[in-house]
């Protein structure tokens, strides 16, 4: 018989549920920046980050990885690492099962409620300071599932919640506040992604749309605001870059991805610095005083 989740997750302190209430807000890339800004957050910081997005699932593509297998061992399946020991950044997604990554996941809500128990039952997942779970966009079967099948760990549940500044995000925003009240989930704060753009130029950081309607709303409804990521072409291409070399590399199958270069790169990047002081309020925000239902902030 396989454990049971709460055996599987017993050793992992803190679980951290990506939401947003609209499609393309960054929810996912902003996942991926989270675990890489995890890691460094020390020298011995242990982060896995599992894909729900089930029928998109971007993850493996983002972390430059697509393309690669997860190994079956005999205490299940083993995620995909990352990082250069192999150790201690691990990765887990649908994409990983697909045969061809054009493939497309066309599967009922009983089929995704079982594949996600199974990520949470079947997969190795060892000892994690932190496994960040990326989303579909909205509050969908997916959310239901996972919260279903996590309530045995629920004081290591938090989330963080992704917006864009635009009035459309922010109004699928408040909806998907409302199920993390619903549901009793506490919310670490809010990111305003896409708020203001870096010049590629000069690196300075202009606002070209409307900018700070998250932080607005955090105000209102007594939330924290984590911080604001600007739209940066570096990135765009960092993550582009990635596909592309996952792409060569599956025709290439002895030539490891380096996904490590990727990460050292981003690390040059002007989001990756504002990352890390969102990362520093988030593990701030999961010390046991800090961490309170959303109800009680
Ligand atoms: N700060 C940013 N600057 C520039 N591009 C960004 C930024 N954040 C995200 N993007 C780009 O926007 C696109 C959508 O991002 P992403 O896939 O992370 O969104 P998502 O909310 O997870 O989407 P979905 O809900 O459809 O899965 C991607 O091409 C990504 O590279």
């Amino acid at each position: 018989m396989n454990p049971s989740i709460s055996n599987r997750l017993q050793n992992v302190k803190h679980i951290i549920i990506v939401l947003s209430g609209k499609g393309g807000v960054g929810k996912s890339s902003i996942s991926v920046q989270l675990a890489w800004s995890l890691y460094s957050s020390s020298p011995t910081a242990r982060v896995a980050i599992l894909d729900v997005d089930l029928t998109g699932p971007s993850i493996p593509r983002m972390m430059g990885v697509d393309g690669h297998a997860v190994h079956q061992s005999t205490d299940g399946w083993v995620p995909v690492f990352v990082d250069r020991e192999k150790s201690r950044l691990g990765c887990m997604s649908v994409g990983f099962l697909l045969k061809r990554k054009e493939d497309s996941v066309v599967w009922r809500g009983p089929k995704k409620n079982a594949m996600i128990r199974q990520f949470l039952s079947d997969v190795r997942w060892g000892e994690l300071d932190y496994l960040v779970i990326d989303t579909p966009p909205g509050t969908s079967d997916e959310h239901l599932s996972l919260l279903e099948h996590l309530a045995p760990v629920h004081e290591r549940l938090s989330s963080v919640l992704v917006t864009t500044p635009q009035v459309v995000a922010l109004t699928d925003m408040a909806k998907c506040l409302s199920f993390t009240r619903t549901v009793n989930l506490p919310v670490l704060g809010l990111i305003e992604n896409m708020s203001g753009y870096v010049c590629p130029c000069c690196g300075e950081i202009s606002n070209i749309f409307s900018t700070g309607g998250g932080e607005e709303m955090c105000k209102r409804d007594n939330l924290t605001f984590l911080g604001a990521l600007p739209i940066d072409t570096q990135l765009v291409e960092l993550l582009d870059a990635s596909a592309e070399q996952a792409t060569s590399d599956t025709s290439q199958p002895d030539k490891p991805i380096d996904s490590v270069s990727l990460y050292q790169r981003y690390h040059a990047t002007t989001s990756s610095k504002i990352m890390q002081d969102i990362t520093q309020k988030i593990i701030q925000a999961l010390q046991p005083s800090s961490l309170t239902s959303n109800h009680e902030i």
